[in-house]
């Protein structure tokens, strides 16, 4: 039977020596570069075919996504006390009925009723950032997790979060270290799980005990409370309180939804976080782009009002910017999907249980679809008629990301917002001398760049006057979400 060809593979360690620790989707890449459609990689305990083009996605992660819709064995996640969460579950029943109640939780109905308090929460995070220009990840990391958190567990945000939005930091921290493929030994050897933690080679254990409960903890509180709500009829508007409401209320849905929720919360910030964190880059290096996008706005919303998520067919150049975000350095890299059956394609062999990784960063550096891939060109989505990027930095088939639209919609109105009253310009030192942002990526599940600084000020008065009186308006708008129906 024939295989994919790849780099030539060591005894036993396969290839693992060759994939460098960081920016390991370059290399993928390069390797899609010299060795074709599919790329066979073999790391101790597994072996990878990876997709670097649009192409061979399509075919295979789209139009046989029944096929390829489950994921790799995560052992190391599963006993850090992510067994349940849905990125990490393997294909069967249990993932079908989470992906049914998020389907519910982010239909049309249901996103109608949280675009009122994205809304609404975009003075603050503007206040914020007027405040405390040099702290701006962590106002964007406080924003999406308000809103993740009044999604999926309608919790109000000014009394209720700090201590919960901690412990959902702190869980992701652990869930970035634990879930990516093809790092822990026990993942490659799945018997180690069963050693105990005094054992030599065993300190994977102990990182998994410490990250058990701190992912118990900070994923159970909110949705035991909500629960408690939900009994005496004091519940809000959320994601969980409508699936308690309308679901079975056996312990099994319980926990199916107690992860869906979890699947929202944790699913929001640090993504959101990351891409406009890459989108502030951005502006500053790229001030013509920045200046077109305020022009746009000017001249479609005016000055008199701050952009909406209604305003999102309006302003298509930012919503190019954001295209282009993506893009530029997608929020997610890499994502396995792994085959449920035999399968062929293109004369190869994929044997059931293979694991297909998508190489996002790879596929949208494609520099027949995007040339001069490194840089920052919207005008590639709005003028030059260059492929959507957001259908495939979101995903593919069965496993595609459950969250886009509302990530989508809350990325693009907090692009327009910053763009209508900031501008983010290069940084100077203490002798005037213009600071170059780097541009580098962190590694981990979640494409973070790593710390830069930049210049946020505000472009008028006006722009602090419009903030500081949409501060205003927003605080007598409700701030409870509507229940949705199912
Ligand atoms: C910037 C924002 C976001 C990006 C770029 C993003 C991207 C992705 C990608 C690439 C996947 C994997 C898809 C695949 O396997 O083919 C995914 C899965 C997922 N996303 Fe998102 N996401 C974002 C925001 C959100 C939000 C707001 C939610 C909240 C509902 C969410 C929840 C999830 C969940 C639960 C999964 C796992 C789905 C599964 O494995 O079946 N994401 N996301």
């Amino acid at each position: 039977r024939h295989v994919p060809p790849g780099p030539k593979p060591l005894p036993f360690i396969g290839n693992a020596l060759q994939i460098p620790p960081q920016h390991e989707w370059i290399k993928f890449k390069e390797w899609g570069d010299t060795y074709g459609d599919l790329v066979k990689v073999e790391i101790p305990g597994n072996t990878f075919y990876f997709i670097n083009t649009r192409d061979v996605a399509t075919e295979l992660l789209e139009a046989r996504s029944a096929i390829y819709c489950s994921r790799p064995r995560a052992v190391m996640a599963s006993i850090s006390g992510w067994k349940n969460s849905i990125p990490t579950l393997e294909y069967g029943p249990r993932l079908r009925e989470s992906r049914k109640m998020l389907k519910k939780g982010m239909g049309p109905a249901a996103v109608k009723t949280y675009y009122p308090y994205i809304n609404r929460e975009v003075p603050f995070f503007l206040e914020n950032m007027l405040r405390k220009p040099d702290s701006f990840v962590e106002h964007f990391n406080r924003n999406a997790a308000r809103i993740a958190l009044k999604i999926a567990y309608g919790y109000e945000g000014v009394t209720e979060d700090e201590k919960i939005i901690r412990g959902g930091v702190d869980a992701m921290e652990v869930f970035s270290a634990v879930a990516a493929p093809g790092v822990w030994v026990v993942d490659t050897f799945p018997f180690l799980k069963y050693v105990p933690s005094w054992f030599p080679f065993a300190k994977f254990k102990k990182f998994a005990e410490r990250g058990k409960k701190i992912t118990d903890e900070a994923l159970d509180t909110p949705f035991y409370e909500v629960k408690r709500r939900v009994e005496n009829g004091t519940a809000d508007g959320s994601f969980t309180t409508v699936m308690l409401q309308t679901e079975k209320s056996d312990p099994e849905t319980e926990d199916i939804i107690k992860w869906a929720a979890t699947g929202i919360f944790t699913g929001q910030f640090d993504t959101t976080t990351a891409t406009l964190s890459w989108f502030t880059l951005a502006m500053a290096k790229y001030p013509e782009v920045q200046k077109k996008a305020q022009a746009e706005i000017d001249r479609v919303i005016g000055k008199d009002r701050l952009p909406e998520v209604g305003d999102r067919d309006s302003l298509p150049y930012v919503w190019a910017i954001m295209q282009e975000t993506f893009r530029w350095h997608p929020t997610i890299t890499m994502m396995p999907h792994t085959a449920i059956q035999d399968d062929e394609y293109r004369g190869y062999f994929i044997p059931s249980g293979t694991t297909l990784m998508a190489n996002i960063w790879g596929i949208l550096h494609d520099e027949k679809l995007y040339h001069d891939a490194d840089k920052f060109i919207p005008e590639r989505f709005c003028d030059e008629g260059a492929p959507d990027s957001l259908s495939v930095a979101f995903g593919f088939g069965r496993r595609v990301c459950p969250g886009l639209v509302i990530a989508q919609t809350h990325v693009f109105v907090t692009m327009a917002s910053m763009l209508a009253t900031f501008n983010i310009t290069k940084a100077r030192d203490s002798t005037g001398a213009v600071i170059q942002p780097r541009e580098d990526a962190k590694s981990g599940v979640i494409n973070f760049p790593k710390p830069f600084v930049v210049s946020i000020t505000p472009r008028s008065d006006e722009a602090v006057t419009l903030i500081r009186r949409s501060v205003e308006h927003s605080k007598t708008l409700p701030d409870r979400l509507e229940i949705f129906s199912t």
